[in-house]
């Protein structure tokens, strides 16, 4: 068997940004050095504002260099997105504007963001469409790359289970040659949004989880414990040790399953 997914358990969240900064930058250096950027799928959820934490504060001034956020190198795209305008409340690009975006220091170089194209509000199936064409450009064409590799993807939990918008039961589990598709029927609100698919997103380089709270004890045993087809632990089987979660301790209370120390 395949090595497994890597689980580091943390006292807070305050003690996990930085294992989480480390990480990441680690992430970012790998994919400059492969190729001269950092491409990097980012969900909604709670995730942006654990990672504003991470990001946002200053390097450590003994390893200032090794310790720098590159922010002018990155590409950031969707994991997945709501179909709303990109003000709505809803909105995971207006959470990431709101809760990083708008706080990088007024000096910093600006990454490349890649929100959804708001003229196929209407129709999903196109917008969905549209956004892997935004891919296709950035990754090269459909045509040389079977599926795109991100460098980093960067994914919460849902407490049922789910991750970007792939939800446990839902047939866009079985898509074998979409990057992006659409849903309608989303279990959560709103019901219309755009995902990464399943094959995309266990391609990925590295897949970070971040999942903080007594309310995911539940979810995480099942994940870890049995699997149960779950969409996190599809990603967990697909990826397995280029996979790591990000959790506090009471997210994992009574899970039976190896935790590591955090280190790179
Ligand atoms: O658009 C979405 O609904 C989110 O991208 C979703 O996939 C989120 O990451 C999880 O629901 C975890 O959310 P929390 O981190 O808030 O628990």
């Amino acid at each position: 068997m395949g090595k497994q997914a890597n689980l580091y358990s943390f006292s807070g969240v305050d003690t996990l940004a930085p294992a989480l900064r480390a990480y990441v930058i680690s992430c970012q250096e790998a994919g400059l050095a492969r190729h001269g950027v950092f491409k990097v799928g980012v969900s909604g959820g709670s995730l942006p504002k654990t990672l504003a934490q991470a990001l946002l504060a200053p390097p450590s001034s003994d390893n200032n260099e090794a310790d720098t956020v590159k922010w002018g190198k990155w590409e950031i795209f969707f994991a997945d997105e709501r179909a709303v305008p990109l003000d709505h409340q809803d909105s995971n690009y207006a959470l990431l504007k709101a809760e990083l975006l708008d706080k990088l220091p007024a000096d910093a170089e600006k990454p490349a963001v890649h929100p959804i194209d708001i003229q196929y509000l209407d129709d999903t199936q196109e917008l969905a469409d549209q956004y892997e064409q935004t891919l296709v450009r950035s990754f090269a064409s459909r045509d040389s790359v079977k599926l795109p590799i991100f460098d980093l993807l960067l994914l919460g939990c849902g407490p049922d289970g789910h991750t970007c918008s792939l939800f446990p039961g839902h047939e866009l589990l079985r898509e074998t040659s979409a990057w992006v598709a659409p849903i309608e029927d989303s279990p959560k609100p709103p019901p219309k949004r755009i995902t990464l698919t399943l094959p995309v997103v266990n391609h990925s380089v590295r897949v970070a989880f971040v999942a903080t709270g007594g309310g995911k004890k539940g979810i995480m045993k099942e994940i870890f414990e049995e699997g149960n087809g779950l969409p996190c632990a599809l990603v967990n089987e697909g990826t397995g040790e280029r996979c790591s979660w990000f959790v506090d301790n009471a997210a994992v209370e009574g899970v039976s399953y190896p935790r590591r120390p955090f280190s790179l």
